[in-house]
């Protein structure tokens, strides 16, 4: 296992001490997501947990059950607990882009969902200004060629994500379009401007959402709080 894997799950295991008895926990997607779910599993498994899952992917829901979390309906729960979720860049003010799995809408979704967020990343997602990670962008299929154009007014080059070759569907059956802003100085702002586009279903800038980051570096978890 490389380091940045073994960074990975040990930020993915941290964040599982959160969790506590009669939690109902939000669990989002990414390869620091797989060491949490996993993790939480042994937990179930051996402390006899009694927690219950939403996943934010359909990947995520087939670890859940590879590892024994026990699931429950999004539509049967009013209010998550906590929400815990990889990202692909965190700024100073603890900003976020994800999507780079492809997740982002039902990602954000669990996460407004749940009266804490916390997000576990390794220290290489830490940045001054978000916008070096081309922001992810979903989409409708339906006239996505208009919408690319009227995004890109804002000030980038929407490419349309393929994956093994084929347009990348995401679990919604929408496109994703990765968009180079190179340095997104007002993310609140233009995440504003580009969810106003007809056609967006919605942007990878998560802002004013996260409570706490883990960040693992040189074997170490530092917690980032606001
Ligand atoms: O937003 C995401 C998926 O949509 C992920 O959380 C993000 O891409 C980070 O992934 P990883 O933990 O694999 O680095």
């Amino acid at each position: 296992m490389g380091q940045v894997d073994e960074t990975k799950q040990l930020v993915g295991e941290e964040v599982v001490k959160y969790i506590k008895d009669g939690m109902k926990v939000g669990l989002g997607y990414g390869s620091t997501m797989y060491y949490a779910v996993k993790k939480l599993g042994e937990r179930v498994k051996e402390e006899g947990l009694n927690i219950v899952g939403v996943p934010s992917a359909n990947k995520t829901a087939e670890w859940a059950k590879e590892f024994g979390v026990p699931l429950t309906d999004f539509s049967k729960v009013q209010e998550l607990d906590i929400a815990i979720d990889g990202a692909d860049e965190v700024d100073s003010n603890l900003q976020l882009i994800k999507g780079g799995g492809g997740a982002l809408f039902r990602e954000k979704v669990v996460a407004a969902a749940a009266k804490e967020f916390y997000v576990i990343v390794d220290g290489s997602k830490i940045v001054n200004h978000l916008g070096a990670f081309k922001l992810p962008i979903e989409v409708v299929p339906f006239g996505w060629e208009v919408t690319a154009s009227k995004i890109a007014k804002f000030g980038c080059e929407p490419v349309l994500r393929e994956k093994d070759g084929e347009v990348f569907i995401s679990d919604n059956g929408n496109y994703i379009l990765d968009c180079n802003f190179q340095k997104i100085t007002e993310p609140e702002k233009l995440h504003n401007e580009l969810i106003g586009i007809v056609g967006v279903v919605e942007t990878g800038l998560f802002v004013n959402m996260a409570d706490k980051v883990l960040v693992g570096k040189d074997g170490k978890v530092e917690v980032v709080e606001k």
